[in-house]
């Protein structure tokens, strides 16, 4: 194994894949993300930076995932997982700004070398990696230049094809894990769907049969991974897919999935005709790792089942069953959520556990979910899962139930080790948990949305010109600054029933979130407050971050695109 630079190799290589002039790359919350056809020169260096993440760690396989998730089919991005599956260590994330913006292949080189020396990375250990990529046109191409940074620096690279997001999360902590006593399972992505769908047949044995669940595949990578979840899961649980399309141009994400139900509030069109008053149905987002539940009422009416929803259905689960174990007291269950929980879920969530806020983006989630013994942790998006903490895993494996219930409960907690994806959130995965606590309570979507009311809310982008005079605290529920601008939507607030508002910098595209909510105030016009175009409540926020109200902050503004689905206010 070399122990310097094979710098010939990388500047040949290199030179193919010379950075564009004039464009600045920032590897954010969700990895580097942008138009696809902006990131050649991004792959290639992240392939050199992926090898000398895994030389740093003494050759564990570092995973790297091309995709963009929910955004439009143009864009692509890829982003680097740690060896438990988790994501990139934060410090690192300032080392792959710094390499994907070095104007030249020689400023490369040279910032390659300064931050080798800086990190003390010896070359002569081994580096190993696992990649993968969602179903974007703009794929093989970036794999190519991927591919091509592994080569110059001669690392041992896996390609996991073409699939979800969880999965190579899964594959990365299976490969790093084989052969010990915490082994997570058969390193590919057969053993990925076995290890599911075994647990998940176990743990609705002996239940009703459950309804054939309709999914929305966001015409993306979910569309392929769960057709072949669908094949192992047989008769105990038909899954009907829709929006399969991964060939035709432009249908990925478009009108469909879970970012589009979410931000619209509203069916997938091309599910219309499809889904019947009291079936239940889910969306996968493009690289299948955000899930939202909805179901029609007997009105036909549409009810959203969000990530708030999801946490709470589970956590009651959870709680149920370690009360059933005998565990009570032994195991504490908490909830971690972010400022965009709707207020009604929080409510509910904290009056019976321990429920923690952290700012936007799953690493903080999942951080803070690992200091409880299980942690369910869920953005309002439908991006979750939950952990189990060491201890916690070796209690149940240890433990002695005194009575046949015990023992019940015991192993259901056990299989839902196995069925959830513990390394990130995982919309396959978090589905069959959905179905399976649907299952042991009987429930429909019905009896699942009436746990909490949801509140009325609102969600709007602003562009700004700069976003980052945006400071926040308090896990990002309060500014700072600029200057003047939360005393004003505190004033806001106060005029509303259960007002709640807060304005943050977006950490993955360039602008400003408003999000507001407040308590239905009439329910005999049917209206709410956010709803009722005479009360102004998020207009006024948004009007708030707009030219028209900013100039006294010195700071001039202009209106977000409509989202869509919104009507213009
Ligand atoms: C309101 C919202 O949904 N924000 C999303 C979005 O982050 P922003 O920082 O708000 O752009 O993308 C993140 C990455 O996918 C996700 O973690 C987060 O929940
Ligand atoms: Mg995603």
């Amino acid at each position: 194994m070399a122990s310097s630079l094979p710098v010939d190799a990388i500047r040949a290589l290199s030179q193919q894949h010379e950075k564009p002039a004039n464009v600045h790359y920032q590897y954010g919350t969700a990895g580097f993300r942008t138009l696809g056809n902006l990131l050649d020169s991004v792959m290639f260096r992240v392939g050199i930076l992926a090898a000398l993440r895994s030389k740093r760690l003494d050759g564990k396989t570092i995973g790297v995932m091309v995709t963009a998730s929910h955004n439009p089919e143009p864009d692509n991005g890829v982003k680097l997982v740690d060896p438990r599956g988790e994501m990139l260590e934060a410090a690192w994330e300032t080392h792959a700004t710094n390499l994907a913006n070095a104007p030249t292949t020689d400023a490369f080189i040279d910032a390659l070398d300064a931050f080798i020396k800086l990190l003390r990375i010896d070359l002569s250990k081994p580096a190993r990696l696992v990649y993968a990529r969602d179903t974007r046109p703009s794929g093989p191409s970036l794999i190519a230049a991927l591919e091509d940074g592994f080569k110059a620096i001669g690392a041992e690279a896996r390609n996991a094809g073409v699939t979800t997001t969880p999965v190579l999360h899964y594959l990365v902590k299976a490969i790093n894990t084989k052969g010990t006593k915490n082994a997570y399972g058969d390193d590919t992505e057969e053993g990925y769907l076995q290890k599911l769908s075994t647990a998940f047949k176990k743990l609705v044995a002996g239940k009703p049969a459950i309804p054939p669940l309709v999914i929305d595949c966001a015409n993306g990578v979910g569309a392929i991974v769960g057709e072949k979840l669908a094949e192992h899961l047989g008769d105990t649980l038909k899954l009907v897919l829709h929006n399969t399309a991964i060939t035709t141009a432009g249908a990925l994400n478009n009108a469909c999935g879970a970012d589009f139900v979410k931000t619209s509030q509203r069916l997938p069109p091309s599910l219309a005709s499809v889904l019947k008053p009291g079936q239940r149905a889910c969306s996968l987002d493009g690289d299948a790792d955000r899930l939202i539940y909805y179901y029609l009422d007997d009105r036909s009416q549409f009810h959203m089942l969000d990530g708030d929803k999801i946490a709470a259905l589970v956590a009651a689960f959870i709680v149920e069953l370690t009360k059933s174990a005998g565990l009570e007291g032994e195991i504490q269950v908490g909830i971690v959520q972010t400022a965009y929980a709707n207020g009604g879920s929080t409510k509910y969530l904290s009056e019976r556990l321990p429920v923690k806020c952290v700012p936007t983006g799953v690493k903080h989630l999942h951080h803070a979910a690992e200091h409880y013994d299980i942690g369910v942790y869920f953005e309002a998006n439908g991006h979750g899962t939950v952990l189990f903490s060491p201890e916690t895993l070796e209690k149940l494996s240890t433990y002695q139930p005194s009575t046949p219930a015990q023992s019940t409960a015991l192993n259901h907690l056990i299989n839902l080790t196995q069925v959830i994806n513990q390394t990130v959130g995982d919309a396959l995965s978090d589905m069959l948990l959905v179905e399976v606590v649907l299952a042991h309570k009987s429930y429909s979507g019905l009896e699942w949305d009436s746990l909490y009311v949801d509140l009325p809310n609102r969600l709007v982008k602003v562009v700004v010109p700069d976003r980052s005079i945006f400071k926040t605290e308090d896990a990002e529920r309060r500014l700072v600054s600029p200057p003047g601008l939360q005393a004003k939507i505190d004033e806001l607030i106060r005029r509303y029933d259960g007002g709640r508002a807060f304005v943050r910098p977006s950490g993955t595209e360039d602008v400003v979130r408003v999000y507001a909510e407040a308590t239905v105030r009439s329910q005999a016009d049917g209206k709410s407050l956010i709803l009722d175009p005479s009360i102004r409540f998020p207009a006024d926020l948004s009007t708030l971050a707009d030219r028209t109200c900013f100039p006294r902050c010195g700071i001039g503004l202009r209106r977000g695109r409509r989202r869509p689905g919104k009507a213009p206010r």
